[in-house]
């Protein structure tokens, strides 16, 4: 784990090595203007007293600014990197590595652990550094004047700055393990929460959710004041070592280093600041750990990745076809699949029909090359069976899904298409007349909460965008599970007639499978050509 930290700081360690330089400085200047002011209080203040106190504060104002800005461009560096580097790691684990991920676990790595390791630099390596360095100066200062006094010095800074915090951490683990888990879940229960409110209207479990999360937000609550709580105990301790240790001080500096001892109790701000450090330090590893076993997560073997040439419809002789595939999910015992070959080919349409678990998206899932088959082949070939490469396939999926975009970049995904061409597809889609309703056309700006369609409107337009971007294979995962008999004839029309390539429907309705050319069933890890 220490490794992987100090790779993270290791390219901003000049920065830090400023930052920290800063606050040492910084908190000798200000020691110095608490002994020269104690001074003057014992005996006045001369000419030269003035003077060095005037630096101090001086050198202590610039050194607390300069702590403060690197220590926070290191901290925003860092967090930026690490975004950088965790979306680009979850791009190459999607869609395969993400899929039946919980959304809560990303949520909480991305708010959460990051941040966390941001403050896990800005405000814990630095200032453990900063009172280390601290701590052996002022012992130096002290055995100046009286060894003895020294080793008193070393004593309190040990106690109020490890002691007392790894006792206050000892109490407090279980409790930030506690909360950081209801924090996990409470994430996860809104984000489903809000992705679902449509459905939790219907249901009329709209205000039961709330009352939920509510409930959640308030235990979330209570765990953190409990950890407050747990401080007032912290800074009673404190308090009674720094009084002993003044006693004792008092008791052993000669009588001419009055200043020191008057100014003792005031000595130890550095090593108080560590009073949360090993909490922070937990829970900054916790977080380290998290990310850390994102980015070693290594991609689920799959496919070559699609050809990056430009997008293209399939040749008339163009096929795909999984040869003697078997399967089984990363981590699980049973085979999907076993041994199982089908053939899609272009100008086809074919559907996958069987019980609801017998493996049809777990074959899709394998033409679209999110897995690699465990044994046999994924194989696409064109022009009189020489092999070809992946390239582009279009997937629509069971539940429509809509970006807070306006309707043209829903349907073009920001691609740039005239348009005529998407009034065209969407008259043929029968959408014509809905879309004459909005004032804004195509500019209508769509509320993933609030869509202003149907459900079977919302298939149609997944549909419209799926026909929009030219490829060679079109996946329907159950694409006329909200339509109309009628409405299902004309939709598969449309597809047969506006498309060119490979056609798999997926399928539980006796009506949308009598229209396909040829059916695969599925069941029992096999699969039989009907
Ligand atoms: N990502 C996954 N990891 C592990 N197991 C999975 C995963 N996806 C599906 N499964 C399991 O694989 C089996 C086949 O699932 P699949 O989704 O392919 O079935 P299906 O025929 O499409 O079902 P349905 O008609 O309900 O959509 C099921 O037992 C399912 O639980």
């Amino acid at each position: 784990m220490g490794t992987f930290l100090l790779e993270l700081v290791k390219p901003l360690r000049w920065r830090w090595v400023l930052s920290a330089g800063c606050g040492l400085v910084g908190a000798l200047a200000k020691t110095a203007v608490i002994v020269v002011a104690a001074q003057g209080v014992i005996g006045g203040l001369s000419a030269r007293g003035w003077l060095i106190s005037g630096l101090a504060v001086l050198v202590a104002a610039v050194a607390s600014y300069g702590e403060q800005y690197f220590g926070h461009d290191v901290a925003f560096r860092i967090l930026k990197n690490l975004r950088v580097r965790v979306f680009a790691h979850l791009v190459t684990l999607a869609p395969a590595g993400l899929d039946q991920q919980e959304s809560g676990r990303w949520l909480q790595l991305i708010g959460g652990d990051i941040e966390a390791l941001e403050v896990f630099f800005a405000h814990t390596l630095g200032p453990l550094a900063i009172a280390v360095g601290y701590t052996l100066c002022l012992c130096a200062g002290f055995l100046i004047v009286s060894p003895v006094a020294a080793l008193a010095v070393l004593l309190v800074a040990l106690l109020v700055g490890a002691a007392i915090p790894l006792w206050h951490a000892a109490r407090v683990a279980a409790l930030t393990a506690e909360a950081a888990e209801a924090q996990r879940a409470t994430r996860q229960y809104v984000f489903e929460s809000s992705e679902n409110r449509q459905l939790s209207d219907q249901l009329g479990i709209t205000e039961a959710r709330a009352a939920e999360t509510q409930t959640q937000l308030a235990e979330a609550g209570r765990l953190r004041q409990a950890a407050e709580r747990l401080q007032n105990t912290d800074r009673l301790a404190v308090l009674l070592v720094l009084t002993s240790g003044w006693a004792l001080v008092v008791w052993l500096l000669p009588p001419d280093a009055g200043a020191l001892a008057l100014s003792f109790p005031l000595l130890f701000a550095p090593q108080q600041a560590l009073a949360r450090l090993p909490g922070a330090l937990s829970r900054g590893l916790d977080a380290g750990r998290s990310i850390r076993a994102l980015l070693a997560q290594t991609p689920v073997p799959h496919h070559e990745p699609l050809g990056q040439e430009a997008p293209t419809t399939a040749s008339a002789d163009w096929a795909i076809r999984l040869a003697h595939v078997s399967f089984t999910y990363p981590g699980a015992e049973r085979a999907v699949l076993r041994d199982v070959s089908v053939t899609l080919k272009a100008g086809e349409v074919v559907g996958f029909v069987g019980a609801s678990g017998s493996g049809k998206s777990t074959a899709a899932k394998l033409l679209m090359g999110w897995f690699a088959p465990d044994l046999g082949q994924l194989v696409v070939t064109e022009k009189e069976g020489a092999s070809a490469s992946l390239r582009r396939i279009n997937y629509m999926p069971q539940c429509p899904v809509f970006f807070h975009e306006t309707l043209r970049d829903n349907l073009t995904l920001s691609r740039a298409q005239p348009d005529a061409v998407i009034g065209q597809q969407l008259a043929a889609l029968g959408l014509a007349p809905w879309l004459a309703t909005l004032p804004a056309g195509l500019d209508t700006v769509i509320d993933p909460h609030h869509l202003p369609f149907s459900t079977g409107q919302a298939q149609r337009l997944e549909l419209a965008r799926a026909l929009l971007r030219p490829s060679q294979l079109l996946i329907l995962d159950e694409p006329t599970s909200t339509q109309d008999p009628d409405a299902m004839s004309r939709l598969l029309a449309v597809v047969r007639r506006e498309f060119q390539g490979a056609v798999l429907i997926i399928t539980h309705r006796p009506e949308t499978a009598a229209q396909c050319d040829r059916l695969y069933r599925f069941g029992d890890q096999q699969v039989a050509s009907v």
